[in-house]
């Protein structure tokens, strides 16, 4: 047991899916999973272990933004042994040819959060995801003929923001999308000799204002990414 999680040494498997949203978490285990049991209610943040084509796989919410993943990815590492950490998440998009729906797989995540200010003092760490995962991310992508593409995310702090300038900025410097997590998710791998990735479905398109229309369109795109996330996990 941990602080937020309570559930039990073992019950947690070596690579764990990581949504933003409890809800998700449920709904990806009800729907890909078998055997599944739910070990953690603790805050709502739900967390479940379940079998795919026959390798144990975790999935466990992390809420929204760097403190809150921080303490769900540190107590997965340290008390509970995780090897292999997926974020499935949604992102906007902030690039002409990144469209809603499109998958982002962050190669690296530039960020606003001052924790790796902190960490760091003087120098810009670079999160980086893992090669390996993100090969094998990448080529599943592309086998299930998904509108894929591979780079620089930014991890801000903020969803609602007074000013688009440091967005538009970043855009020149060819940032692909915006969300609220992969950088403290990479950078407490790295300090863990872990593995993790980051694979996001575009939701909405910050300066074209194109959002998602349909909720079935919403639902097949991001069970695309499961899968994705998946067949990379048991790789
Ligand atoms: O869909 P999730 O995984 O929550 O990710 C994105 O959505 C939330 C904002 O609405 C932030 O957590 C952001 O990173
Ligand atoms: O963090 C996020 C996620 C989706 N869309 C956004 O604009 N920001």
């Amino acid at each position: 047991m941990s602080i937020h999680i309570n559930a039990k040494s073992g019950e947690i498997a070596e690579s764990i899916l990581l949504p933003g949203d409890p809800l998700r978490a449920k709904y990806i285990a009800e729907t890909f999973l078998q055997d599944v049991h739910c070990y953690n209610e603790v805050r709502g943040m739900l967390g479940f272990t379940g079998v795919y084509k026959g390798k144990r796989i975790s999935v466990q919410g992390t809420g929204m933004g760097v403190p809150s993943i921080s303490i769900y990815v540190t107590e997965l590492l340290c008390e509970y042994g995780a090897k292999q950490l997926i974020r499935v998440g949604t992102c906007g998009g902030i690039q002409q040819d990144v469209k809603v729906r499109d998958v982002i797989i962050a190669m690296t995540a530039s960020t606003d959060s001052s924790a790796n200010q902190l960490l760091f003092p003087g120098f810009s760490f670079a999160p980086s995801a893992d090669f390996d995962l993100l090969r094998k991310a990448y080529q599943a992508s592309l086998d299930k003929q998904l509108s894929v593409k591979v780079g620089n995310i930014l991890t801000a702090d903020t969803f609602y923001r007074e000013s688009m300038e440091p967005v538009k900025k970043l855009a020149e410097y060819g940032v692909l999308a915006v969300e609220m997590e992969s950088s403290a998710l990479y950078t407490l791998a790295a300090k863990h000799q872990a593995k993790a990735l980051s694979i996001l479905t575009v939701s909405d398109h910050l300066f074209s204002g194109e959002a998602d229309t349909t909720a079935e369109e919403r639902q097949t795109t991001f069970n695309d990414m499961i899968v994705v996330a998946l067949e990379t996990a048991i790789q």
